[in-house]
């Protein structure tokens, strides 16, 4: 993972617990990388001990921290330079939703290291539709739920999330049935 989504939870963390819980969180992860590089690429397993980490620090599951992540992101993201890239990845969720491999694909030219996960959406309603998570990453799931929230409050949108298929109990890869309505 690029280091912007180390940089992102250390962010999240400072911004809600402090430095000091951060500190630990870091010494519990043993992670002794000092600052992470937003342009830098780290191993995931840096990524899933932080969360570990911080699961057990802030008393929280490892999926509620990678669900607040997810929400987190999308806010983040914006304000740290990508607004633009966000802006012209659609106007509303399902188009955001619809455009996010392109939107991957256009950061993946610059940072060949990038290795997206894909999304497809289909069944598109006026009101719904089915998005389909496909990764090379395990465990992530809870981070997309988060994202698809994130979403909503981007959009001023309340969304209901199900999950429909899920990759832990065999299936080919994740799907969601997301639920919208603009507000
Ligand atoms: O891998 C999985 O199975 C799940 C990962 C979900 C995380 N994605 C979230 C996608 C997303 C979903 C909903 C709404 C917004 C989303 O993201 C928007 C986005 C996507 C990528 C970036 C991004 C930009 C630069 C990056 O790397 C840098 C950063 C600074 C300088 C140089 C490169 C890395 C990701 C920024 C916003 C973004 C992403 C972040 C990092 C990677 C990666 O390092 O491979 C791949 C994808």
């Amino acid at each position: 993972m690029y280091g912007l989504v180390n940089k992102a939870i250390q962010d999240m963390v400072c911004s809600r617990f402090g430095e000091e819980t951060w500190k630990q969180i870091k010494h519990k992860a043993e992670v002794d990388v000092d600052v992470f590089l937003s342009m830098e690429g780290y191993p995931d397993d840096i990524t899933h001990k932080l969360v570990k980490a911080a699961s057990v620090i802030l008393s929280l599951s490892p999926k509620q921290i990678m669900q607040a992540f997810g929400e987190f992101w999308v806010q983040y993201t914006a304000q740290e330079g990508y607004g633009e890239m966000l802006d012209m990845s659609g106007d509303t969720l399902p188009e955001f939703l619809e455009n996010l491999d392109n939107l991957h694909a256009r950061v993946g030219v610059s940072f060949p290291k990038l290795q997206p996960p894909s999304f497809e959406c289909t069944d598109m309603e006026e009101n719904s539709l089915s998005l389909h998570y496909r990764s090379d990453r395990e465990g992530l799931t809870p981070m997309v739920i988060g994202l698809i929230k994130g979403l909503g409050t981007r959009f001023d949108t309340e969304v209901h999330i199900t999950q429909t298929q899920n990759r832990d109990e065999g299936a080919e890869h994740d799907e969601f049935l997301v639920i919208y309505k603009p507000n």
